[in-house]
């Protein structure tokens, strides 16, 4: 039974859930409804580096963020035009560390910093030799480009009732982001205010100082990424002088090479993560099991980190799904009807 799939949303999120589908050749559409197109979405403002964060449950998303990092490296790294670059990840500490991350257990390559990797003023860290970040607008365009090759089709379009979807496809997939608050009544989700300083210099690693608060360096292939900010609650889309300055103190505290005065700066942007308690990524059978809707949203600061795992978990549960959708009892058009 070849069934037409219809995504709502055209973040990270959305457009690597729907090139996954497309990749399987089992679907007869796979159709994007976006309110907001890229480059004016939340995930362009993204650093973006695989790292996760501010996003659970940690047994999830190690598997998730695991299985992105492999889908890199064997279907991405390797195209110049996808935006990405492998650059080493230092997570450093002032004080030894005693605890490693949660999604160590996953990833094959961590390990703790040597001596010579740490800056002064610094006892710890840990790294990822074959880490890789993203330069975001260059990674989205690719993103969009690899979707609509596989024949996926993208409409600039608003749901405001999520029953309207089911009136073309039996199968919906949920990828609003922070959307999902309004449109499905989600009232765990918030925004995590992160603003971020993009400069011309470069730097041989991404670095991250967060024992005490946010302080990272992301170099990308054009220009560099010095972050940042994690506000919940705040929807302040403009970005502030308190933070920038606040910014560019705590990346020279890494190494004097970031200093104001050598910095060239190039922009401010800021984002509102998808944040909520955990990731939503679920199904529910509706309309007497006739439509499924599956949910892929909440991932905080960790989307670009945990979206290929994702995408095939949603693969997984459309599979699983599948069998116990009935034929459509009642004719009356969908919006009469109860959910
Ligand atoms: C400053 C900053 C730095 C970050 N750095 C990183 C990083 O280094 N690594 C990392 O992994 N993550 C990072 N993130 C987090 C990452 O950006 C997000 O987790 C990710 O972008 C979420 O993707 P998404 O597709 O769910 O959401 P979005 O990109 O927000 O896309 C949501 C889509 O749904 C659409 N939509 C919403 N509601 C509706 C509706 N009712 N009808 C139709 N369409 C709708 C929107 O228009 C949009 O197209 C960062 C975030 C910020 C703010
Ligand atoms: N990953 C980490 N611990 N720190 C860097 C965070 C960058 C990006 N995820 C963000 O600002 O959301």
């Amino acid at each position: 039974m070849v069934k037409d799939v219809l995504i709502i949303g055209c973040g990270c999120i959305g457009l690597s859930t729907g090139i996954l589908l497309l990749k399987t050749k089992q679907y007869n559409s796979v159709k994007i409804w976006a309110k907001d197109l890229p480059p004016n979405v939340t995930s362009n403002k993204a650093a973006a580096l695989w790292y996760p964060f501010l996003s659970n449950p940690p047994d999830k998303v190690g598997k998730w963020s695991a299985e992105t990092m492999e889908y890199f490296q064997k279907h991405i790294l390797n195209d110049p035009k996808s935006g990405t670059l492998l650059k080493k990840v230092n997570e450093l500490f002032r004080k030894p560390k005693k605890e490693d991350p949660d999604w160590k257990p996953f990833i094959k390559s961590f390990r703790r910093a040597r001596k010579d990797e740490l800056p002064e003023g610094y006892a710890d860290g840990y790294a990822i030799d074959d880490g890789f970040v993203m330069d975001t607008d260059m990674y989205m365009n690719w993103l969009v480009d690899t979707f609509k090759a596989l024949g996926g089709q993208i409409e600039q379009r608003e749901v405001v009732d999520i029953r309207e979807p089911f009136i073309y496809s039996d199968i919906v997939i949920n990828c609003t982001g922070l959307g999902a608050k309004e449109l499905v009544k989600d009232g765990h989700m918030y925004p995590t205010r992160g603003q971020i300083v993009v400069v011309k210099n470069t730097s041989d690693r991404s670095i991250m100082d967060e024992e005490d608060y946010i302080c990272y360096v992301i170099p990308r292939i054009s220009n560099t990424v010095l972050g940042g900010t994690a506000q919940d609650h705040d929807y302040n889309m403009n970005p502030t002088k308190q933070d920038t300055d606040e910014i560019l103190k705590r990346v020279a505290a890494i190494s004097p090479k970031f200093s104001r005065r050598k910095l060239e700066i190039l922009g401010v942007k800021v984002g509102l993560r998808p944040s909520r308690y955990e990731i939503r990524l679920e199904p529910e059978l509706l309309q007497d099991n006739s439509k499924l809707l599956i949910h892929n949203y909440g991932h905080g600061g960790s989307g670009f980190t945990v979206s290929w795992g994702c995408a095939q978990e949603v693969l997984n549960l459309i599979q699983q799904n599948i069998p116990n959708l009935k034929q459509s009892k009642s004719k009356a058009p969908i919006l009469q009807s109860k959910l």
